[in-house]
């Protein structure tokens, strides 16, 4: 059998990263079965502002905010794995010499002591109930002096790894739970291991050249029919504000012929959000670039930043009390052969040596209550702990 027919597991593939020190993404589409994961085999893994459309095939792993410890990083896809098919297959320019020494650890099954990528950036703040709390008064004060009109706070919390994690299972288990997010993980030299079940499309264009992109905010508990729900004014203008935001982006841009389809009703995981589509056919519209110019303008949305931007970002950065490092940044496969398909990354953790992180947050408006938006929190952290339970 030829080293292209051999069939390796996503376990496989994980172990010989981690052991060849490379970086290594793995995914899977909402309600698609596909998982696909790449690794890169390049000296740095850092980029500048992405370009989606020059861009060759791999997986985009972006901060909330770029800082000089937390970079953009692209993992280039040298090595392409199907699981449906267990193969993997190099990139046409891969780095010869480094596709055999990896094809070579994958046969002898070398594996390293270390099982995954812990970030390389020490932790030290962690976000208390009181800390929150006071952050959302403050918010609440300064959207009343009208000094923003939202602001999405969020916050981190620790808890001990479970003895017998692996995250190759937990991936699986977030396949299994979560069929309509888009669900990653993501372990990277110095970046450390991330995964989640995303809700939120920032940027996507797909093979037919449809491009994506949604409002999504508004949270509240599931209910088992989705025709039932009754959403709060609070809710409706939150939304209302990032599709708001999203139009201006087009309108910056002079794009006028797009659909909107919404503001409808979904559900994530425990949860449900009002959600309005956007669509662009690029086939029928001239604009080569839509992606990569949405991309720049709508990061950090309102969704997860705020109303307008710039003082929302300020205010987060001065009052949030804790780094977000990757936590509603934004990830996903670019150039695919399926197209490009980048994601909010929220409903997520951080995986360390001897901890897990989960991050959350909600967005703040004048009509905001610190304790509901603390059980906002609770209520989306519970999408990363039903995954943890399996391990405990
Ligand atoms: C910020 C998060 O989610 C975002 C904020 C929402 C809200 O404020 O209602 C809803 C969906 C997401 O756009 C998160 O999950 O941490």
């Amino acid at each position: 059998m030829g080293e292209e027919t051999r069939q390796y597991t996503l376990e496989n593939l994980f172990r010989a990263a981690i052991a060849q020190n490379r970086a290594v993404a793995v995914w899977r589409l909402p309600l698609t079965e596909q998982v696909l994961a790449c690794v890169s085999l390049q000296q740095s893994n850092s980029i500048g502002q992405p370009e989606l459309e020059q861009s060759p095939f791999g997986f985009l792993f972006c901060p909330f905010h770029t800082t000089e410890q937390e970079q953009q990083l692209f993992i280039k896809a040298d090595l392409y794995f199907d699981g449906a098919t267990g193969h993997i297959a190099p990139a046409a320019d891969a780095p010869a010499e480094a596709v055999q020494a990896f094809m070579d650890a994958l046969q002898s099954m070398d594996t390293s002591e270390v099982n995954w990528y812990s970030s390389e950036i020490a932790q030290t703040s962690y976000q208390t109930e009181v800390g929150f709390k006071g952050a959302v008064e403050k918010a609440i004060a300064a959207i009343t002096a009208e000094e923003m009109e939202k602001v999405v706070l969020s916050r981190n919390y620790s808890q001990k790894l479970p003895a017998n994690f692996s995250p190759v299972a937990a991936f699986e288990a977030m396949l299994q739970a979560y069929p309509n997010a888009f669900v990653s993980l993501v372990s990277v030299p110095g970046a450390g291991t991330w995964m989640g079940a995303s809700p939120e499309v920032l940027v996507s264009v797909n093979e037919d050249r449809i491009f994506k992109t949604v409002a999504l905010a508004g949270t509240q508990p599931a209910v088992e029919k989705v025709g039932d729900a009754i959403w709060r004014q609070k809710e409706i203008e939150e939304q209302g504000m990032v599709e708001r935001y999203i139009l201006n982006c087009f309108k910056s841009l002079r794009l006028r012929e797009y659909t909107e389809i919404g503001p409808r009703t979904v559900i994530a995981g425990n949860l449900m959000h009002l959600r309005t589509d956007f669509k662009v056919d690029l086939k029928e519209v001239d604009f080569p670039t839509l992606g990569t110019d949405m991309l720049r303008l709508l990061h950090p949305t309102s969704a997860v930043c705020g109303l307008p931007k710039e003082p929302a970002l300020q205010f987060i950065l001065a009052y949030e009390g804790y780094n977000r490092s990757y936590y509603s940044g934004y990830l996903g496969p670019v150039n695919s052969p399926v197209g490009t398909h980048v994601f909010v990354n929220l409903r997520c953790m951080q995986v360390r040596d001897q901890e897990i992180i989960l991050y959350a947050g909600a967005g703040i408006t004048g009509e905001s209550n610190p304790e509901k938006e603390w059980q906002e929190t609770q209520h989306k952290m519970q999408t990363m702990r039903r995954i943890l339970v399996n391990f405990e």
